[in-house]
């Protein structure tokens, strides 16, 4: 079975966030499960270097007015479509903001032409390689099968809704730019409270619709999660369903961890203090025994909730512990994460930056992991610190409450407990959480029996790119069609 994956990012190449692990490491996993994927990605400065032996495919004279030409290229056991458009992609910042973090003015131009060129590739543009199915993923590939349905191509199409927060939303006006026709403008089409959205146009188009967790697969129906498109998932419920992310286990093994100064597993989970040293150190702390210390590897931003984290330094502090805060994001978050640090000096470190070595560094040698998010999809950080023993403290909400045994006195009898969770999701309910944990952490044998059971859980991709699996072979069973199974390499490329 062949499958056309599009997204904006997609790790080892081009990482925001969760996104590009779960399009990175899900086609390896949906491998043995006989399907072949190709992911298109657009050929962003930080795409094109990492390129060795590009293939040139076609070009697009026309590409929504736009010259632009897909490049096919193998990269670290990943199939991929590259779409080279230097007047889209060519520039400083990343993928979606400007070197300044603002939005890049014309991202609806820059995804409407990723979908356009995958919908192209869907109806048959390349001699020799046509998906069976197409996978979509968020706002910025959901025009995709917008694109797809406008051309005439019923190919299955599934979206995945990685975060129903970034929803793609643009005024009307910019159809005819993107070629799409105004019959479009309408409630069952793009409309969406008075301009369009990309998000909307793809939950309307595709066959299915999946999202990264069962829990948030119900949330998303209801108005305080499903951000205005709970009423488009409540038409369209039955083709809606979860399935939980699972982590690339070869990326985050903190047995042979290239990133972490010592490398431990279940046996030696002991080493775990001497990388404690080396984090300490690093963030400028002080490298005292005192109490735990809680970790936060993640975007700033509102969903997050670190505002709450840092309201909850006082008690953190005051109980010996200590508290690292690492990723970036909204400006105002950032400066006021950094002014409660200054208040804590050499005990609350937050540094505003974003790289992979810093982050596995963090979840080798911290205590504690902690995401209060207001809402999780399904949220992985938490399922990167079980595997490195690193206890996860989080809010009751979306994938979290799935993936993490709260330590109450049942789970901890029965031995399945694996971090601590809190609701409601307020500043309160978190404080409490923590101070559960600084308990726990006094009482090495409790401590070590929830490392312990973390550690074993299993979040590995198997059973999740099943689900996957089955859901693209009932659509393509549905459709009519038979699953080809002839591969890109015989392709005439
Ligand atoms: N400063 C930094 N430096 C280095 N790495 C950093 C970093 N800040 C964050 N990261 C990394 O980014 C990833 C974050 O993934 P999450 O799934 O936890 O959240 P995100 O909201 O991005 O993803 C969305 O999509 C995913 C995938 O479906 C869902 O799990 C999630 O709930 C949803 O919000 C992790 O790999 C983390 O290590």
């Amino acid at each position: 079975m062949k499958v056309l994956s599009v997204t904006s990012e997609i790790y080892p190449l081009v990482k925001t966030g969760g996104l590009a692990d779960v399009t990175g490491s899900l086609p390896k996993a949906l491998a043995s499960c006989g399907v072949e994927t190709t992911s298109l990605v657009p050929g962003y400065p930080r795409v094109m270097e990492q390129l060795k032996n590009a293939t040139p495919l076609v070009v697009f004279d026309d590409l929504l007015g736009v010259r632009a030409s897909l490049l096919h290229a193998r990269v670290d056991g990943l199939s991929l479509f590259i779409l080279d458009a230097p007047s889209l992609y060519d520039r400083p910042g990343g993928p979606y903001v400007d070197a300044h973090g603002r939005d890049h003015a014309d991202n609806w131009k820059r995804f409407a032409a990723l979908s356009r060129a995958a919908a192209e590739i869907a109806s048959g543009l390349l001699p020799g390689w046509q998906p069976d199915l197409v996978h979509t993923h968020d706002w910025q590939s959901a025009l995709t099968s917008v694109y797809m349905r406008d051309m005439g191509c019923t190919t299955p199409v599934v979206i995945t809704i990685h975060n129903i927060a970034f929803q793609g939303q643009y005024s009307a006006q910019i159809l005819p730019e993107i070629r799409l026709p105004a019959s479009l403008y309408n409630m069952q089409g793009l409309e969406y409270f008075g301009d369009i959205s990309f998000l909307k146009g793809g939950l309307q188009t595709a066959d299915a619709i999946t999202t990264v967790s069962p829990t948030y697969a119900r949330e998303i129906l209801t108005p305080r999660f499903g951000m205005g498109m709970d009423g488009v998932l409540n038409e369209r419920v039955s083709i809606l369903r979860g399935i939980v992310n699972g982590i690339d286990l070869d990326v985050w093994n903190p047995a042979t961890d290239p990133y972490l100064p010592r490398n431990y597993d279940l046996t030696s989970l002991r080493r775990k203090r001497e990388i404690r040293q080396v984090l300490m150190k690093t963030f400028d702390l002080d490298t005292d025994d005192d109490g735990p210390v809680f970790a936060a590897v993640s975007r700033l931003t509102w969903q997050k909730g670190l505002d709450m984290l840092a309201e909850t330094a006082d008690e953190v502090v005051a109980n010996g512990g200590k508290l690292i805060i690492f990723g970036q994001g909204d400006h105002d978050i950032e400066q006021h994460l950094l002014a409660t640090a200054q208040r804590y000096p050499r005990r609350m470190a937050v540094h505003i930056g974003y790289d992979e070595p810093t982050a596995h560094l963090i979840h080798g040698g911290s205590d504690a992991i902690v995401q209060p998010s207001r809402f999780e999809p399904c949220g992985l950080t938490q399922l990167y610190a079980l595997r490195y023993g690193t206890v996860p403290v989080v809010s009751r909400t979306g994938g979290l409450s799935e993936t993490i045994i709260d330590a109450n006195d049942a789970a901890m009898s029965a031995r399945v407990a694996t971090g601590f969770q809190f609701h409601p999701v307020t500043t309160d309910g978190l404080r409490l959480a923590l101070r559960r944990a600084m308990h726990a952490y006094v009482e090495p044998k409790m401590w070590a029996r929830l490392q312990n059971q973390g550690m074993k859980a299993k979040f590995s991709w198997e059973r999740s790119a099943e689900q996957y699996a089955t859901v693209y072979a009932n659509l393509i069973r549905k459709s009519g069609r038979a699953a080809s199974t002839s591969d890109i390499r015989r392709a005439s490329f």
